[in-house]
């Protein structure tokens, strides 16, 4: 590397996730993670979890016909459809350009706003097509789940080794924690930041379109099939599964412009982590409860309805406000008249309404929302709270994440904002 090119590029001198050996680790159980949800908790197996013993699953592992049953060539080419569909409408659909926030060479890079009537289009021809076909033209999607998950994974190991690659490219900004050398590392983590092809931007096309969309679509099939199964009508838990993810999603959408202040964008690269996370884990895993509420139907009734639909809502309503305050503050904004504190880096920190509680009250939010999501599967099996679980661990290390990155950037202002605002997640817990 030249030394103009060692200014702007550093290379990363501390790990995370517990350096290669943990990258290794995690690129290899996201994948296994998720085909062992579906085959410990699904019909076709035998339960939530399935009756097997450990020597049959040992058999079924060693025998190539298995591993052979993963890959469906069908299943694969909706998928690739469904992803080059996506891209034809990040083209075609009409969008606002807006600016991100200023990358470290000072410039700033702009983004198609067009996710939301992206949205609009799929779910329209979506429900078009149920209307015109019947719930069981839609329930494709259940019957083809592995091969969809083995397309996606595919997807993603693509992605993840073709922007590692082009990551070499003189010119190449590099995000700042993706640069090691250590090549298993830096193509987990994600080496350069904001890869791009045109002003086609790799990262926040990934984030938000063929994985949240493909969730309401996994969703809906789950929907078509229980319908199908009940003769038309849906149990009320998976009506408001079903409500919950759709409205999450909706809404993500719809404040496309609030993710360019997000760590994914601002600060991490694009590697193998957030691709897998965006392509397969988003859509096959966040989906978990309505597949499982096609085999285990419950009726919750009126007050369970309502006690679940409250503590969605408390959810919704801190994660909202929380993720507005800080969008609208960065965006130089501040219709609350919060107070905020002076830093040398130039920028302001807010130190009331929600980011004077905790220093991530939107973590709270989505962690109630999470559980509001698996409340309506009931109790039968701890499998169906593996959503919630997981993303307590990923915010609690996001959070360490974060601080330490904000504490390199803010130095001891970091560390007044600290003595301010002493809880990290949740006000006078933790
Ligand atoms: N459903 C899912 O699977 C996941 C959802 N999420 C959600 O994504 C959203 C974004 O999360 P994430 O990007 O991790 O974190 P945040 O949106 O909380 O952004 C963190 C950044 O905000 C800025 N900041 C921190 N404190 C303040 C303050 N007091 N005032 C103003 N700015 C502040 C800092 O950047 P700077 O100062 O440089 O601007 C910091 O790096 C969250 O709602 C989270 O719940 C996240 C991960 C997974
Ligand atoms: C296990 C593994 C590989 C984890 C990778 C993490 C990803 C699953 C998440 C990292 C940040 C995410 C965000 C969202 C989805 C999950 C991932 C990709 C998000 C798009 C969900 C909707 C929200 O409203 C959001 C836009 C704030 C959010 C942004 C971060």
């Amino acid at each position: 590397m030249s030394p103009p090119e060692q200014a702007l590029n550093p290379r990363t001198k501390k790990y995370e996730f517990f350096g290669p050996p943990g990258a290794l680790f995690v690129t290899l159980s996201v994948p296994a993670t998720t085909y062992a949800l579906y085959f410990g908790c699904s019909e076709a197996t035998g339960g939530c979890p399935p009756h097997v013993s450990a020597p049959a699953v040992i058999d079924a592992l060693s025998d190539p016909a298995w591993w052979k049953s993963l890959w469906d060539a069908e299943a694969a080419v909706m998928y690739l459809a469904w992803y080059a569909f996506c891209v034809v409408a990040w083209y075609v659909m009409p969008g606002d350009w807006v600016e991100g926030v200023e990358l470290r060479t000072g410039g700033k890079k702009k983004y198609k706003i067009n996710a939301f009537s992206t949205f609009l289009l799929v779910m329209g021809l979506s429900a078009g097509y149920i209307w015109r076909f019947g719930p069981e033209s839609f329930t494709f999607i259940y019957e083809k789940w592995v091969g969809l998950v083995t397309a996606s994974l595919l997807m993603s190991f693509a992605q993840g080794l073709g922007c590692y690659l082009a990551s070499f490219r003189p010119g190449a900004i590099l995000a700042l924690g993706g640069n090691s050398g250590n090549p298993i590392y830096d193509f987990f983590i994600g080496r350069e930041l904001n890869p791009s092809i045109g002003s086609f931007d790799i990262k926040s096309f990934n984030e938000l379109r063929p994985g949240l969309i493909l969730w309401v679509l996994i969703d809906i099939s789950m929907a078509c099939e229980q319908a199908v199964r009940r003769g038309g009508s849906i149990t009320d838990s998976m009506l408001l599964v079903f409500l919950f993810q759709f409205w999450y999603v909706a809404d993500a959408l719809y404040n496309e412009p609030a993710i360019f202040t997000t760590m994914d964008i601002t600060t991490d690269g694009f590697g193998f982590m957030l691709a897998v996370g965006d392509l397969t884990w988003v859509p096959c895993v966040y989906s978990l409860q309505a597949r499982y509420l096609v085999f285990k139907q419950k009726e919750l009734g009126l007050f369970w309805t309502s006690a679940v639909v409250a503590v969605n809502l408390l959810g919704y309503w801190i994660f909202r406000s929380a993720n507005g305050e800080k969008n609208d503050f960065r965006n130089g904004r501040n219709p609350k008249n919060l107070k905020f504190m002076e830093t040398e880096r130039g920028t302001k920190l807010l130190t009331s309404g929600w980011w004077g509680l905790s220093r991530h009250p939107n973590y709270l939010g989505d962690l109630i929302m999470a559980l509001a999501w698996s409340l309506p599967t009931g109790f039968e099996t701890p499998i169906t709270y593996f959503y919630v679980s997981y993303f307590a661990v990923l915010l609690i290390h996001r959070q360490i994440r974060d601080d330490e990155n904000c504490e390199k950037k803010y130095g001891k202002d970091w560390h007044k904002y600290t003595q301010l605002v002493p809880y990290r997640i949740i006000p006078y817990v933790y």
